[in-house]
C-alpha cells in the first residue's frame, strides 16, 4: 500500500496537535468500505507501526442487515494483518419501519451506526472511536448546519462523548481527493451508494446535501483558497462576535 508523504504529513500533523494516538490508546475504526475509512485503515497501519507510543486499533464494520457481501474486505485485512470484523445488526428493518413514516433516513441511519460502535467499543474496552471524515465533509457540515439548521457547528477533530469515549478524525485536514487519489493509484476496491441503505429503499435523499456540494464547488471555483480559509477559521472562533 501506497499512501503518498502528503497524507501522511497531514495526518502526522493532526495527530501531533490533537493528541490523537496516545499511549495504552484502543481505537475503532468505523469502516463502511468507502474509500475514506478503507484508507484511514492503512494511515492507521502505518503510524501504528511507526510510533513511538503504543497503541493499537481493529476496524469494524457495521452490517446494516442488507445482505451485502463483506467477504472481499475480511480477505484485504487479512492480507494486510489488520485486525477486521463484521458487526451484524437488523438496521436494516428497523430504517425501513423509520422510512414508512416518510422520513429522510440518513441521519437516524448514522445515529443508529454510531450507536452500534459506540457499543461495541465499550464492550470491548476501546477507549477511542475513529471515522473516516476529512475536510470536504467539516465543510459540507458546516454549511448545511448554518444554512438549513440554524447551527454553527460541524465536525470536530476529537471529543469526547458523554459514554466518555473519544471520537478521533484522523483525516479532517485532509481533502476528499487526496483520498480518492490515494485509493484509485493503489486500486483499492470500494463500495459505493448501493450500500446505503437510503438507496436500497429509493428513500428521500437528502437534497441539503447535493445543493451544499454543488454551492461549494462554485464557491472553490472563484475562490481556490476557499477551503484553506475555512480551515483557518474553524480554529479561529470569535464567540463574542455572535448574538
Ligand atoms: N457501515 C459502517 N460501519 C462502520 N463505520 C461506518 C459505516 N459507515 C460509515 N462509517 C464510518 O462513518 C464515517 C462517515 O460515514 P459516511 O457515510 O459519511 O462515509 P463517507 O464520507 O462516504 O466515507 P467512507 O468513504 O469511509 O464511506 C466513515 O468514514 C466511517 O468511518
Amino acid at each position: 500500500m501506497q499512501i503518498s508523504k502528503k497524507l501522511l504529513r497531514i495526518v502526522g500533523q493532526t495527530n501531533a496537535k490533537y493528541e490523537m494516538f496516545e499511549e495504552n490508546d484502543k481505537i475503532l475504526l468505523g469502516l463502511s468500505g468507502g474509500k475514506d475509512s478503507l484508507i484511514l485503515s492503512h494511515i492507521l497501519n502505518h503510524f501504528q507501526k511507526v510510533s513511538p507510543k503504543n497503541w493499537k486499533f481493529k476496524a469494524v464494520t457495521v452490517d446494516y442487515g442488507i445482505g451485502q457481501d463483506f467477504s472481499y474486505l475480511i480477505e484485504h485485512f487479512k492480507n494486510h494483518c489488520i485486525d477486521y470484523e463484521i458487526i451484524k445488526t437488523n438496521s436494516f428493518e428497523v430504517m425501513q419501519e423509520k422510512a414508512k413514516q416518510n422520513a429522510t433516513i440518513c441521519s437516524f441511519c448514522a445515529r443508529l451506526r454510531r450507536g452500534h460502535l459506540y457499543t461495541y467499543a465499550l464492550k470491548n474496552g476501546f477507549n477511542k472511536v475513529a471515522l473516516g471524515h476529512h475536510l470536504d465533509d467539516a465543510v459540507e457540515s458546516f454549511f448545511m448546519n448554518f444554512t438549513y439548521n440554524g447551527a454553527l457547528r460541524t465536525l470536530a477533530p476529537k471529543y469526547t462523548a458523554k459514554n466518555g469515549l473519544v471520537l478521533i478524525r484522523p483525516l479532517i485536514f485532509a481533502r476528499e481527493r487526496q483520498i480518492r487519489d490515494c485509493a484509485i493509484k493503489n486500486e483499492l476496491k470500494v463500495v459505493g451508494d448501493e450500500c446505503c441503505p437510503a438507496y436500497s429503499m429509493e428513500n428521500k435523499m437528502p437534497h441539503a446535501r447535493a445543493n451544499t456540494k454543488e454551492l461549494l464547488l462554485n464557491l472553490e471555483k472563484n475562490n481556490p483558497k476557499l477551503f484553506i480559509s475555512l480551515k483557518s477559521a474553524f480554529e479561529n472562533i470569535h464567540k463574542d462576535t455572535f448574538f
